[in-house]
């Protein structure tokens, strides 16, 4: 039931992603027909036979005139999200057109009204074209109900799947994208551009159907009624189209505006609002100058709506005049034909009622083009979000020099085309000359540097006239034997969390490989790294969820016992017996209802129940009180033997028993040993232990 984009592929050639590089808007070659289709999605009719296939070109021909009057060439890759909906919006076209077409009868019962029932002035001659005109009314309203419930029902579907594809996309983003993406955009563009662009598709493009149908059909019934007349008319329409055309450019650059100081101050709230962002907050006691920021951002925001508004009502005001112009001249043309006996009084009243009624909602169309000018933009940021390159799978086998691999007992082909590593024997964790940049993972700054173009391995050092990357690793080795530890250990900033990252395949290096059992990260799926490789990070984070769920996380199937067992082992069995709702405890935004350690030791427990073959620790008891360490420890030390453990710490205290320490320096390793020989060598490791020992 989930949509999913699945275009990133053919697009990432195309556009840069969704932070700092726009996307062209272009569509991508034939991605909009590679894109997602509907598999059940909600509300997916099936269609078949050969009178289907005009629903299944419906979709097609909307979508391109949605991408034409939103000016964004990107809409009309919407199409994915309504490709099955060819019956609706057949539906509601006809339905804008009949609207239009019965309006056209209400003219000729006022006419007929005015001219033949009402000088004779009896009621049998009244009560036709009044019940004519009652009938036309309710059918006309009927209509209106039946248009506005395919609209909100298509918009409510369109909301769904476009939430679902966006969604889905943000789960498949290398987890690059997030460090630079501030969350409040993300949040902008699943609610008010998704807002926006289905209501392009639902709504805006009917109703300019709509506006369109009437004008043409009034003109239709003012020249029928009288061509002398409608002359007139003709005569005023051009300045009114003038008028509505010189101030669309300039509202459409407003409403853009306001739109984009609306959304900087959505990511502003939310930024504020955030567990972590309120908690700093109210530690610096920055309330009074968040509010004044606040209020600034919004200030703009309302000056900007206030000119949007000030423009809109002076255009609607022109256009109004226009039409009362008009009136005026078909009123006073009209007297003076009706005198000279040349025309009816019906022809006169039921010319005023068409003008009004055809030419009357003529002043909205100036707000409908504003609307679908920033639904351009809405539709340029999803797709720009949705065109960020996704990760891919571990593509199944890369013939090439790049893949050097010696054909290794320990793997086999996994069930996606991926690497299945065996487990039997343990699994060796290495790191080869691996250099990394966190500039070069930017796929935005990728496209401008040949040292991290897609498919070539990236070099250390620059190019003449680029600016030399900043390398958090340069040239880092290191082997992490089966069922041994090794430590990490070094200053602050030597790179020992980006190491980490590397090991869990969270970012591929520029130079040099990572590998698992020989095999390197980029040919295992995602799903066998997870089964080979667990990781409890720096700063765990705990889902707004129960503790059940937070520890199901590690492996879905655990059993409410292998729950408690996980959490026993993590020293936070004592923990669980005094919460009253014991398993089904929410654990608050970000696990904040919950102290650091038990935080860390809950983190802790998601991976005694993942039992990875390779465990990644960074810092993983630095938050633990003395007694809850050494217990935590030997949970881990249980856990790690026979496994293969990577040790971040700043606590040389915890790396003594490891197998290796490898001390790192500005990214590079600079000593390695065990604890004894590095101290006996006297050199950076000894400096660290110095201070702390
Ligand atoms: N997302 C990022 N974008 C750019 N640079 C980064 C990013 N994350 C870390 N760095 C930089 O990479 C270098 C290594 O950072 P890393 O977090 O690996 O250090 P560390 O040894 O774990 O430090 P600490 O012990 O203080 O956590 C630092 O210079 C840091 O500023």
């Amino acid at each position: 039931m989930t949509w999913q984009y699945a275009g990133q592929r053919q697009n990432s050639a195309v556009t840069g992603g969704f932070v700092g590089s726009p996307t062209s808007g272009e569509p991508a070659g034939d991605t909009h027909r590679g894109a997602a289709r509907p598999a059940g999605g909600p509300g997916a009719p099936r269609l078949g036979g050969s009178g289907d296939r005009l629903f299944e070109a419906v979709p097609r021909w909307h979508a391109r005139a949605v991408a034409r009057l939103t000016r964004a060439p990107a809409a009309v890759r919407a199409e994915m999200f309504f490709a099955d909906q060819g019956r609706v919006i057949a539906g509601l076209i006809l339905l804008s057109v009949t609207g239009s077409l019965a309006v056209a009868g209400g003219p000729f019962i006022v006419r007929s009204l005015v001219d033949d029932a009402l000088p004779t002035g009896k009621v049998r001659d009244l009560l036709p074209p009044v019940l004519m005109l009652c009938g036309l009314l309710i059918f006309e309203s009927t209509v209106l109900t039946a248009r506005m419930k395919l609209i909100s029902r298509l918009g409510g579907l369109l909301t769904v799947r476009i939430r679902q594809a966006v969604n889905s996309h943000l789960q498949r983003l290398p987890f690059s994208f997030f460090p630079r993406t501030q969350q409040g955009e993300v949040m902008t563009v699943l609610s008010t551009d998704v807002v926006e662009a289905q209501n392009s598709v639902s709504a805006t493009t009917q109703a300019v159907v709509c506006r369109a149908a009437d004008i043409v059909v009034g003109l239709v019934v003012i020249f029928v009624l009288d061509w002398r007349l409608s002359l007139a008319v003709l005569l005023f329409a051009p300045a009114t189209l003038l008028i509505i055309r010189g101030g669309r450019r300039r509202l459409m650059a407003l409403t853009t505006r306001r739109r984009e100081l609306d959304g900087m101050l959505m990511a502003q709230a939310a930024d504020t609002a955030s567990v972590s962002g309120a908690l700093h907050v109210r530690l610096f006691d920055r309330a009074g100058y968040e509010e004044r920021r606040f209020d600034a951002a919004a200030a703009e925001v309302l000056a900007a709506s206030r000119e949007e508004a000030r423009l809109t009502s002076r255009v609607r005001f022109l256009i109004n005049l226009g039409l009362v112009a008009t009136m005026m001249v078909v009123v006073t043309l009209g007297a003076v034909l009706v005198s000279s006996g040349r025309t009816s009084l019906g022809t006169v009243a039921a010319l005023g009622g068409a003008l009004l009624v055809s030419f009357g909602p003529l002043s909205t169309a100036v707000t409908l083009r504003s609307e679908l000018a920033s639904a351009g933009a809405s539709f340029t940021r999803i797709f720009a979000l949705l065109d960020t390159p996704a990760e891919h799978p571990a593509p199944p086998s890369q013939p090439g020099p790049a893949r050097v691999r010696e054909p290794s007992p320990t793997v086999a082909a996994g069930p996606a085309g991926g690497v299945r590593l065996a487990l039997d024997g343990g699994v060796e964790l290495a790191l080869d000359d691996v250099w990394f940049s966190y500039d070069l993972a930017d796929p935005a700054d990728r496209r401008g540097g040949p040292a991290g173009q897609p498919g070539r391995p990236g070099r250390p050092g620059a190019g003449p006239g680029e600016a030399a990357p900043e390398w958090s690793l340069r040239g880092v080795a290191l082997r992490v034997a089966p069922g041994t530890t090794a430590a990490v250990v070094g200053a602050s900033g030597a790179g020992k969390t980006t190491i980490t990252y590397l090991a869990a395949g969270l970012y591929r290096p520029q130079r040099g490989t990572v590998r698992l059992g020989g095999v390197p990260l980029s040919e295992i799926t995602p799903a066998e790294l997870h089964r080979v490789v667990g990781v409890v990070p720096q700063d765990p984070h705990l889902f707004h969820d129960t503790i059940a769920a937070n520890l199901r996380y590690g492996r879905l199937d655990a059993t409410d016992d292998e729950l408690r067992a996980a959490l026993d082992a993590a020293c936070l069995g004592a923990l669980l017996d005094r919460l009253p709702a014991g398993l089904a405890t929410r654990v608050g935004a970000r696990g904040y209802r919950l102290s650091g350690g038990e935080r860390q030791r809950l983190a802790i427990a998601r991976v005694l129940l993942q039992s990875p073959e390779v465990l990644v620790l960074d810092e993983a008891t630095s938050a633990l009180d003395s007694v809850s360490e050494a217990a935590v420890r030997q949970a881990l030390d249980r856990l790690s033997a026979g496994r293969t453990t990577l040790v971040i710490a700043h606590r040389l205290s915890t790396v003594r028993d490891a197998d290796q320490i490898h001390v790192l320096d500005h990214g590079q390793i600079v000593e390695r040993g065990t604890h004894e020989t590095l101290l006996a060598d006297d050199g950076a490791y000894a400096r660290l232990y110095q201070p702390v020992g």
